[in-house]
Parts: C-alpha cells; sequence; structure tokens
C-alpha cells in the first residue's frame, strides 16, 4: 500500500524550460520545454507511479511548458486519458517589463537586492508593460474570452494569489470535494502563491521559498482543505540541487 494513499493532491512545476536554462525572465511568454526539462517531466511521472499516485483529474495553465510537463508525466503513468481541465488563472506570474530580460544582466542593470524585490517579495511587482506591448495579454487570441481588464500587465506574488484563489475555490475545490485525486502542472510563482496559501506561510517567509522544476510535492490536505503535510517527491539531494539552480540564477558564475 502506497504511504501516499491519503494525499489528495499534487503540485508540479514544470520541468527546465528553453528560457530557464537561457536564464531569461519569462513570465506568459510562452517557451517549451528544455531536452533536460523533458526528461525533468519524465521524470515526475515515473516517480509518481512508482509512489503509487493515481489521479482523477488534472489541471493545468494555458502555457506550453506546464501542459508539455502534465502529458509527459501522465504519459509515463499510463494515463494521458486524464481529464485535464486549462485556465489562465495557474499562469506564471506575469513578470511586466522584465519578460524576456536576462536574469544576471537586470542584476547588473538594477542590483541583487532590487532584482531579489522584483523576483520574490510578496507585494511589489515589477514595472508593468502598456496595453500596446505585445507582452499584454489581450493580444494573444488564447485569452480572447478573458475581460482585458482582469489580464495582467505585471504582478506580484500577492496579485498571483489573488488571481489563483479563484480558480482554487471555484474548479480544484469543487473536484477535491468530490473524492477527485488533483494533480496542477504550473509555474515557479502561481503554484508558490497556492502553497504560500495552503502551507500558511507568511508574506516575509515566502521570499526565501524556491519551487525545482519538476519535482512534484503531495499533499494531504485537512477537512478545511489546507496542508496536513506536504512532501516533495524523489530524491532528497535531486532536490535540494535544483532548489539551488533556481536561487543561483541571479548569481554570476
Ligand atoms: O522567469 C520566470 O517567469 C520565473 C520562473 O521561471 O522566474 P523566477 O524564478 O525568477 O521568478
Amino acid at each position: 500500500m502506497s504511504q501516499y494513499k491519503d494525499y489528495q493532491l499534487v503540485i508540479v512545476r514544470h520541468g527546465e524550460s528553453e528560457w530557464n536554462k537561457l536564464n531569461l525572465f519569462t513570465g506568459w511568454r510562452d517557451c517549451r520545454l528544455s531536452e533536460k526539462g523533458v526528461e525533468e517531466a519524465k521524470a515526475a511521472g515515473v516517480t509518481l507511479k512508482n509512489d503509487g499516485f493515481e489521479f482523477d483529474v488534472a489541471h493545468c495553465s494555458l502555457l506550453t511548458r506546464a501542459n508539455q510537463t502534465l502529458y509527459l508525466a501522465l504519459d509515463q503513468m499510463d494515463a494521458v486519458w486524464t481529464p485535464v481541465k486549462k485556465h489562465w488563472r495557474l499562469n506564471e506570474r506575469h513578470y511586466g517589463a522584465l519578460q524576456g530580460a536576462n536574469k544576471i544582466e537586470a542584476v547588473e542593470k538594477f542590483g541583487e537586492a532590487q532584482v531579489k524585490i522584483w523576483r520574490r517579495s510578496y507585494d511589489v511587482p515589477p514595472p508593468p508593460v502598456e496595453t500596446s506591448s505585445a507582452d499584454f495579454p489581450a493580444h494573444d487570441r488564447r485569452y480572447k474570452d478573458v475581460d482585458p481588464a482582469e489580464l495582467p500587465k505585471s504582478e506580484s506574488l500577492k496579485d498571483v494569489l489573488a488571481r489563483v484563489m479563484p480558480y482554487w475555490e471555484n474548479a480544484v475545490l469543487p473536484d477535491l470535494k468530490a473524492g477527485k485525486r488533483v494533480i496542477i502542472a504550473a509555474h515557479g510563482n502561481s503554484l508558490r502563491a497556492l502553497l504560500k496559501y495552503l502551507e500558511g506561510v507568511s508574506d516575509n517567509d515566502i521570499i526565501d521559498v524556491d519551487l525545482p522544476t519538476g519535482i512534484p510535492k503531495a499533499y494531504r490536505l485537512t477537512a478545511d482543505w489546507k496542508a496536513a503535510d506536504a512532501k516533495f517527491l524523489g530524491d532528497p539531494a535531486e532536490l535540494e540541487r535544483r532548489i539551488n539552480a533556481v536561487k543561483a540564477q541571479t548569481k554570476k558564475a
């Protein structure tokens, strides 16, 4: 019997993307997984299978890298048939005018402290893009049914939490309440927002939380749907290595 039989929810950040590899701020730009990211996603599926996980439904963002990760992981579990619900509210945080910028060059230009505030503070958003910019999501047909007033020009983690929560309440929670076992494939910062809520992390402590690429985190939930227990799956040394790789993105080699 799996030691995780009471764990109803798994979250997984996508595997390494082409832009993670190039060390660029990505946000809502739609890059694909790198070759390494593909392997990370497959390995996540193998881990989930070996740990005895099965899912009744999946939730995913509208960005390619999360969809690839979900599909590749489910494929390893012989479960690509799993119903998938997709929504922009699970997208990565919109990185505003930083989207497409190199993270080291941003540190050289604005200083490490400012870049850390933009990357990890709870409530300071990066500078916004104009609505005329190609980075404003209303220009992308996948968001054509979304009221442009709801679409971001830049987001702090607090802004991300505010737009993730309605999706949690209206789409994910009903599945959990129906007894379904749920996987959410999404992004470093949309999942940090959800983790902050589920685990009750303070505004201050969330600054030091980084999510690794492609390593599933499993939750056993309380009666009021918060985290009773949370565990990253797989090899602890690999987990540490991947978290450190995210932290190192703004450090000169
Ligand atoms: O660029 C981004 O969109 C995110 C996730 O890859 O980066 P960071 O970890 O710097 O918030």
